[in-house]
Formats: structure tokens, C-alpha cells, sequence
């Protein structure tokens, strides 16, 4: 799903206004009609305080025409106007009449401090009050009702995105900005949902199609989008009956060191469910009994050295090489994994310790091959690309290192990121069971997976992060996520390739 501008939004609401001959009033009278049903069928005519708190342009026009369709069912809704400036959006002020036919029970108005009304936990609050059109962070009085709202610790439902939150900034954290339980935003998610520095005032998140024009959507250009399981199932490569393993790819997975043997298992275990042809294994001597032992299927190179990685010497072609996880940082690991940067051409995979190597050697950089898939958590990425300001700044010098170096960056988290050639692609599965030890090699060895099934390693990385959290999910469901283990995510691959197709 494509995630849009507030400049885009704008220009999208005036085209669908002029092209399905609608008033903007209308317009506004789908979006809140809609967001009105999904509220009936959440809370299904509960007798609670309804508190919703308007705003004076379109934002708070669609609480004033939430909160006459929600009396007309019977709720009991009590308005506030949040009456910031003197000025109305047109939208506003006809609601504002047509509200006044539907009750007597007026709005309130608030000025300052001395309006602010009492709030219990126990009210059901709409957040109304500032969407895309905020223009500048909200002080004073304005602010403090925020801070009053927020700590009411009531359920906070956001119309369209919580008030106070930028659609192309972060703001410093003295300024106050609704933290909501649950978010309804209108046609397409918005950017901020989803970095970690604000994704968590938005609360749950429910996107709805209010119909703005088609075309428009599907011709305008963004370079950001979001990863849902339509775009993932798109990526997807069916197999031909009339194939061999020689068809999926032989994949070399590099890495592990005493101790640290299992990252091996788990990665080329995640690469063999996944559907690689083949898969061979490059660890150090103590790794050899102990994979051959748990994965039968996997064919297993040694280094010389008993306990570390010291040279990589495999004679062999593989489709994709995959480095780093449980590597450790030895010298020698370094120089071995130089002349493998230097012999090797095709795309790789690096993970962890590969990722520190460069970051402490940046004039390994200068040997990654072309299309690489990087995949650093982020004090990985903080010692590959530096510092950030803040998250924006973040995806600048991410855009920058990966357009300087043509690879394809994957931020992990909780909504990974994958950047490549200025373009951003937000994963939209996955669950907290998975932050837990070894779940960032079970995702190398999916993606590597896929690259050694022939798909471009962009496209690797897009629906290997989907996949992997998708099986995340599938596990959590059967087992919480306390009980998450990362094998199980390699495990459950299967699940997952099934429920990509399952609706
Ligand atoms: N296609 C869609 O998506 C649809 C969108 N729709 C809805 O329209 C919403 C956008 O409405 P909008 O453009 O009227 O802007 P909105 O968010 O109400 O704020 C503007 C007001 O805020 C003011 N202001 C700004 N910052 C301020 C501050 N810090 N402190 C104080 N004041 C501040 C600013 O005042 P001014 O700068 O002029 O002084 C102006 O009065 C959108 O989010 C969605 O809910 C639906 O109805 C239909 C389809
Ligand atoms: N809260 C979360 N929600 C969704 N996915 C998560 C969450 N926490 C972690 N993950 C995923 O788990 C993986 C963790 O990777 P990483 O930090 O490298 O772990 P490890 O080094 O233990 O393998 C990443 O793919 C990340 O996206
Ligand atoms: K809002």
C-alpha cells in the first residue's frame, strides 16, 4: 500500500471532489459515516461517556460529524471545541449548524485552562482536534489540554492521526502530542506510524478506504510503502513440476565461532525451509559435528581452525553467500572475510558480526558486491551509518549509504525497513515474541533462501522480512509470545508459505 504526502492527501481530496462530482462536505460525511461504523461495531451501544474533542478546521469537522451520527444511534456524546483560533474550515461550520439540529445538549467551548473539562478513565475520547493540517507544534493552553487528555488515562480514539503528530517531522519531546489507544486514518497509513521514535502514539491502527480517486492513488508516485500480505503474495515465484534443486540454488552460509554455532543452525535451517536448492555450511572445526547432527540436509564446510573463522577457502559456486552471524570480530576473521568480499561478485547477505567487521574496517566497503542485502539491527546500523538526529535524519543517511554503495539496506525492528534506491518498504508483520536471541538469523537464512531461489535480492529482502514475520505470527498464535523461540520461526515456514495464499 502506498503511503502518501499530506501534500498528496490534499491533492488527492480535491480531485476526488471534482472527478466524482461531490461537495467536499460530502466527502467529509463518507469519511466520518465510516469511521462511525467501525466505532457502533466496536463498542455496540455500551452506555459510556462519549468526550470528543473538535478542532475548528476539516479534522474537527469530522469529529462534528461523527458525533451527530453517534447521538442519532443513541449514544450519549458530549462535544468540546478546541477553539484554538477565531477562524472555521467551511466544512466545520456547517456541521457545527447540523449538529445543533441533532441535540440540545451543546457543544462546550474551550479557551483556556479554566474550559477544560473532568475526565475519567471510564470515557470513551475522540481525538479531533489537528490531522494533516497542523502546522506548527501545539503550545500553550493547547498543549496542556493534550497533556490533560493523555492523562486521563481513558481510551483515546484518533481521527485521521493523533494531534500533534507531524507527517514529515519529529518534534522534540517537550511538545505534547495525543498518545492514542487506537488510530483511524483515512485512505492510506501515514509514514510516522510506523517509525520507532513515534509508532507508539498511535496505538492499534485501522486504515479505511474513503474512496478517494483511483486513478490518482494508483499514478502518483511515493517512495514509501507499506507491506501487507497483497504486496508480499505479489513477490512470490511459484515452482514449475518440471524442476530440479539445481533450479533453487546452491547457498553458502558463512559464520559462527566456539559458542556460537548455533546462529549457523538456525540460519541454515531458516535457508533450507525457505526452499534453497541446496545449502552448505562454512564454519570453524568445532561447528562440524554439530550441524551435520542437528540438519542432516545441510552439507558442511570447516575451517582449518578449530574455534574461528581464519580463511574461507570453499572452492565452489554458490548461487548467494551469506556472512557474518556468530562470526566474531578476530583479525584473522576480518582478513578471511576480505578476500571473500574480494572474490566474490555476486550479491551476498551480511549480518552481524559482518556488519561490525565493516564498520570497523570501513575500507571493506569498498568490496561489498553490487545488490547486497545488509541487515543491521539498529546499533548495527548506528555503527555502519553513524548517529542520527532523529528518525527522519536516519532514513536520509540511509538513502545516502545505500545509493553510495548500491546495496539494499534492512533496518530490523519492530517494523522493519527495508531502503533501497531511495525507495522504502514497511513490514507489516510480525509480533514482539520475536525479539528474542537468534531471530536476526533466521532472517538471513529466509532471504538467502529466496536469493538462491533466483528472486532479485530486493525482492528477497521484501518478502523474506514479510515471511519471517509472518511465521513470527503464526507461531505466537499457538504458543504466546513469551514462548517464541527463534527455531520456531524457521520451523513454521511452511505455515507461513501456506497462509501467504490463505484469506
Ligand atoms: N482526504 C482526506 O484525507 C480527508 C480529510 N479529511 C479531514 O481533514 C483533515 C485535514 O483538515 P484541515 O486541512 O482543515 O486541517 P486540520 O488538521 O483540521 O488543522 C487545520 C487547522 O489547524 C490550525 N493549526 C495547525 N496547527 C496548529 C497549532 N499548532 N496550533 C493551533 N492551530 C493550529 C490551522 O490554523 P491556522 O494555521 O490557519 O491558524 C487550521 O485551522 C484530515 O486530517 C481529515 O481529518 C476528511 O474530512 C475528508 C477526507
Ligand atoms: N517487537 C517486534 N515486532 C516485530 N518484529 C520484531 C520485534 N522485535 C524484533 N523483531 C524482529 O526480530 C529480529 C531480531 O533480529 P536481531 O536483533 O538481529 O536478533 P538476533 O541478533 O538475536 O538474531 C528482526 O528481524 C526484527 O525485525
Ligand atoms: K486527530
Amino acid at each position: 500500500m502506498k503511503i502518501f504526502s499530506a501534500e498528496q492527501l490534499k491533492k488527492a481530496d480535491a480531485l476526488t471532489i471534482k472527478n466524482q462530482n461531490i461537495t467536499s462536505e460530502e466527502l467529509m460525511e463518507r469519511a466520518a459515516s465510516l469511521t462511525t461504523e467501525e466505532i457502533h461495531k466496536r463498542i455496540q451501544n455500551a452506555e459510556i461517556d462519549i468526550k470528543i474533542f473538535c478542532g475548528v478546521g476539516n479534522n474537527g469537522g469530522d469529529g462534528l460529524v461523527i458525533a451527530r451520527l453517534l447521538i442519532e444511534k443513541g449514544y450519549h456524546v458530549k462535544v468540546f471545541v478546541v477553539n484554538y483560533t477565531d477562524k472555521r474550515s467551511d466544512d466545520f461550520l456547517l456541521n457545527y449548524e447540523r449538529l445543533k439540529e441533532t441535540t440540545n445538549d451543546w457543544p462546550e467551548y474551550i479557551k483556556d485552562e479554566g474550559d477544560f473539562p473532568a475526565l475519567s478513565q471510564n470515557d470513551f475520547i475522540i481525538d479531533a482536534i489537528f490531522g494533516i493540517g497542523l502546522n506548527r507544534p501545539l503550545e500553550g493552553w493547547i498543549a496542556n489540554l493534550v497533556k490533560h487528555i493523555n492523562n486521563s488515562k481513558a481510551f483515546i480514539l484518533a481521527i485521521d492521526m493523533p494531534s500533534g503528530l507531524f507527517l514529515d517531522r519529529i518534534l522534540k519531546k517537550e511538545y505534547q502530542l495525543i498518545s492514542a489507544s487506537f488510530t483511524i486514518s483515512f485512505q492510506t497509513p501515514k509514514l510516522v506510524f510506523f517509525l520507532p521514535q513515534t509508532m507508539d502514539y498511535v496505538g492499534d491502527l485501522q486504515v479505511l478506504d474513503i474512496g478517494l480517486d483511483r486513478e490518482f492513488l494508483n499514478s502518483e508516485k511515493t517512495n514509501s510503502n507499506l507491506i501487507s500480505k497483497h504486496e508480499a503474495r505479489v513477490l512470490y515465484k511459484p515452482r514449475k513440476s518440471n524442476s530440479h534443486k539445481g533450479d533453487y540454488g546452491h547457498a553458502l552460509i558463512i559464520g559462527g565461532s566456539y559458542g556460537k554455532i548455533g546462529s549457523m543452525v538456525l540460519t541454515t535451517t531458516a535457508a533450507l525451509r525457505t526452499g534453497a536448492g541446496l545449502v552448505s555450511t562454512f564454519v570453524p572445526k568445532c561447528g562440524y559435528t554439530i550441524l551435520q547432527t542437528a540438519l542432516p540436509e545441510a552439507m558442511v564446510i570447516t575451517d582449518k581452525n578449530e574455534e574461528k573463522l581464519t580463511n574461507i577457502d570453499h572452492s565452489m559456486d554458490p548461487s548467494v553467500i551469506c556472512f557474518g552471524m556468530g562470526a566474531g570480530k578476530d583479525q584473522m576473521t576480518v582478513q578471511a572475510f576480505k578476500k571473500l568480499l574480494q572474490a566474490t561478485e555476486k550479491p551476498m547477505l551480511i549480518d552481524a558480526d559482518g556488519l561490525n567487521m565493516i564498520s570497523e574496517n570501513k575500507e571493506l566497503l569498498e568490496f561489498l558486491p553490487k545488490k547486497s542485502v545488509l541487515t543491521p539491527h539498529p546499533k548495527e546500523l548506528e555503527r555502519l551509518i553513524g548517529e542520527w538526529e532523529d528518525d527522519f535524519d536516519k532514513l536520509k543517511k540511509v538513502e545516502e549509504f545505500t545509493k553510495t554503495y548500491d546495496v539494499i539496506l534492512v533496518l530490523k525492528g519492530s517494523h522493519t525497513f527495508t531502503c533501497a534506491e531511495g525507495n522504502i518498504y514497511i513490514n507489516n508483520s510480525g509480533n514482539p515474541g520475536m525479539a528474542t536471541a537468534g531471530s536476526g538469523d533466521v532472517l538471513s537464512g529466509i532471504i538467502t533462501g529466496l536469493i538462491s531461489q533466483q528472486y532479485e535480492p530486493l525482492a528477497a529482502a521484501i518478502l523474506g522480512v514479510y515471511l519471517h514475520g509472518l511465521s513470527g505470527d503464526i507461531v505466537a498464535e499457538n504458543k504466546s509470545y513469551q514462548a517464541l523461540i527463534s527455531g520456531d520461526i524457521a520451523e513454521n515456514m511452511g505455515a507461513a508459505f501456506q497462509s501467504l495464499f490463505a484469506d
